[in-house]
């Protein structure tokens, strides 16, 4: 064990909640829920289960699957939709006059359904996605409103009364018209639906999504298109509502604009919200309870008040009230918890040590240019806060960049690392121009960097916090991927992937905290597993953003370590620092800026006697 880790161990008990890796779990105890719950979905038509709880879970399953297409945009992605209800009409329309009007098969109408649905979720995420704040909600229920009416005015359509006619399912000579049939045929593609969503969450492009809410500077920076990735979950969350729409036309046979109003989207989000936003099952959990809920109350209340007002719905606005008051998690989360301490859990994610090294770039020649700010300069408005910086980084050595308060040093680094385009002047990364350059297309040639105000994702596991740093270093064409993730087909990628976060972790002497959350490390812990996230993009220059801040003095002797590990491993490293003594002990060159300005640049020898230096810190010394 290296000094690192040994510190690095020390000072596990400093986080709350943190100890050794859990001992293994067999893989089948962690499948015995699943089977459990698989068996009663199997088993509840076929036991004497009267006839209206088969229809009521019929819609339980229908509601679950538009429920779990906004668990993924609104709960995971974080883009409030309440149109969710136009795109299941999408689907039963389609399907309903299709196959009424022009005897086309359902089974092929579905594929049209996903077709339409897909084209239109696509052009609708391109021009609304962009919007932030309350812009994106608006837009959704604009396009609620505005497909609604457009159903209801459609003649051939059949207007407010609908169509009707709609043909019963067949499959293979078995007629799925009833109940029953519709039972196995809704669940069977609700599980599938469940199966696909957790696969693709559990991958490369699904940890993409999980960073879209509250991550979206920091996925960018590790080489993720984060603007791709949230069109991606808006069409994804349309598809599953569209086969939803498919299966409600033919479960009703009949269908009109009414189930499809905005009024519905609402209760979508409704249930999203009530089972649990951020979780799959979640959404089958509050599509359960809201129908269920909502169906007693019709025949309660009017018992109690003593006529037929649709009380339901303002006890029902009440309880939502409340849930958000004291259960902003849904309740998804505190079934979890008291199953948890019942059933067996599931074992913890394992990297593979065995699986093929992921490409890495070649490394520059020790000494040989890397960086080049040539001239840099940034205006907010009328304040210079960089003014005709110049400095260079050469491959190996560890830069500091360090003044007062307010010099620039940020800003100069946001310049370099794309999160700020320069007013005027130019940045060279290994003699290629890069000023203008956004983040992420600076992180693949080769820049990786750190926050000064950590940027992690704390409901993630450390090793897949890190693992985000390689996500840039595999992958072909983005719909393959997810196609291959949703079916788990992506698993030796994944494997490679994990493997080289685990290394990453080694090497940073964090291995032993790969599967606790990120969010219950202590500071100096994730701002150290910053850095291996940052390695994990396999970079030529390591940016790192005031590194020692908020560190205790044990801790930034082991990142300085850490730092000088990687510096012999032939790491070239930029770093913002305000502490002396770190900086002084760590670094090759130092650049000293004030109000924008350089003022000095040297070795730290030199740097630590330069009057310009001296003045610019005490003020000047009489
Ligand atoms: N986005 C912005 N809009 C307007 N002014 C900004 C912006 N970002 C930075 N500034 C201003 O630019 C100047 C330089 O800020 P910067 O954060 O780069 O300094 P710094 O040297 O990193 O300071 P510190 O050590 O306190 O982080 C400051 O006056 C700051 O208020």
């Amino acid at each position: 064990m290296t000094p690192v880790e040994q510190f690095l161990r020390s000072t596990d008990a400093a986080a709350p909640g943190l100890g050794p890796a859990p001992a293994p779990v067999p893989r089948w105890r962690g499948l015995a829920p699943k089977l459990a719950l698989l068996a009663l979905v199997l088993l509840f038509p076929l036991l004497p289960t009267p006839q209206f709880w088969i229809v009521q879970a019929n819609y339980i399953g229908l509601y679950a699957m538009a429920a779990i297409g906004l668990v993924l945009l609104t709960g995971i992605g974080g883009m409030t939709s309440f149109g969710q209800a136009a795109f299941v009409g999408i689907g039963a329309y389609c399907t309903a006059y299709l196959s009424t009007a022009h005897g086309v098969s359902p089974w092929l109408t579905l594929w049209i359904g996903l077709a339409i649905t897909g084209v239109s979720a696509w052009l609708l995420g391109a021009i609304t996605l962009r919007m932030s704040g309350h812009y994106l909600p608006l837009a959704t229920i604009a396009w609620g409103i505005s497909l609604y009416l457009l159903f209801g005015k459609l003649s051939w359509l059949g207007s407010y009364d609908g169509i009707s006619g709609v043909p019963a399912l067949k499959a293979f000579g078995v007629d799925l018209g009833n109940d029953r049939g519709m039972y196995y045929l809704i669940w069977g593609a609700l599980l599938l639906a469940a199966w696909v969503t957790l696969n693709l969450l559990d991958s490369r492009s699904g940890r993409a999504i999980r960073a879209l809410k509250g991550g979206k500077v920091m996925a960018e920076a590790m080489g993720v298109d984060t603007a791709r990735h949230k069109i991606l979950v808006f069409v994804l969350a349309a598809l599953l509502a569209a086969v939803s729409g498919w299966l409600f036309a033919h479960m009703q046979r009949t269908v009109n604009p009414s189930p499809f109003s905005i009024k519905m989207g609402i209760e979508y989000l409704f249930m999203a919200v009530v089972g649990g936003a951020a979780h799959v099952w979640g959404a089958v959990l509050g599509a359960g309870i809201l129908k269920l809920l909502e169906d007693q109350l019709q025949v309660l209340l009017p018992r109690i008040f003593g006529d037929s007002g649709s009380y339901e719905g303002i006890v029902l606005g009440l309880v939502l009230v409340l849930m958000l008051k004291y259960a902003r998690d849904g309740l998804w989360p505190r079934v979890a918890a008291l199953a948890a301490r019942v059933l067996p859990a599931a074992p913890p994610r394992q990297a593979p040590a065995a699986a093929a090294p992921l490409p890495r770039r070649a490394v520059p020649t020790a000494g040989g240019p890397l960086l080049q700010v040539d001239a840099v300069t940034k205006r907010f408005g009328g304040l210079v806060a960089v003014n005709a910086v110049s400095f260079g980084v050469k491959a190996g050595e560890i830069v500091g960049l360090i003044g007062p308060n307010g010099a620039g040093k940020s800003t100069t680094f946001n310049l370099v690392s794309g999160l700020l385009k320069p007013t005027e002047g130019a940045v060279r990364f290994q003699g290629e121009q890069i000023a203008g350059l956004n983040s992420r297309a600076i992180a693949k040639r080769g820049m990786a960097r750190t926050f000064q105000h950590v940027k992690l994702l704390p409901s993630m596991t450390v090793l897949e916090n890190v693992a985000l740093g390689a996500h840039q270093r595999l992958g072909g064409l983005m719909g393959m991927d997810v196609a291959r993730a949703m079916l788990r087909l992506d698993r030796a990628d994944e494997a490679r992937l994990l493997a080289e976060a685990a290394r990453a972790l080694e090497q940073v002497g964090l291995a032993h905290l790969m599967h606790e959350q990120a969010g219950s490390l202590a500071l100096g812990q994730q701002r150290i597993m910053e850095i291996a996230r940052a390695l994990c993009c396999d970079p030529a220059l390591l940016l790192l953003d005031e590194p020692a801040a908020g560190l205790r003095h044990l801790e930034k002797q082991a990142l300085a370590d850490v730092l000088k590990q990687l510096r012999a491993g032939g790491m070239s490293i930029l770093l913002v620092e305000h502490d002396m003594e770190f900086v002084m002990q760590l670094t090759d060159h130092i650049v000293v800026m004030e109000f924008g300005t350089k003022i000095a640049e040297g070795t730290p020898e030199q740097i630590q006697v330069h009057p310009a230096v001296i003045e610019a810190y005490l003020g000047g010394v009489e």
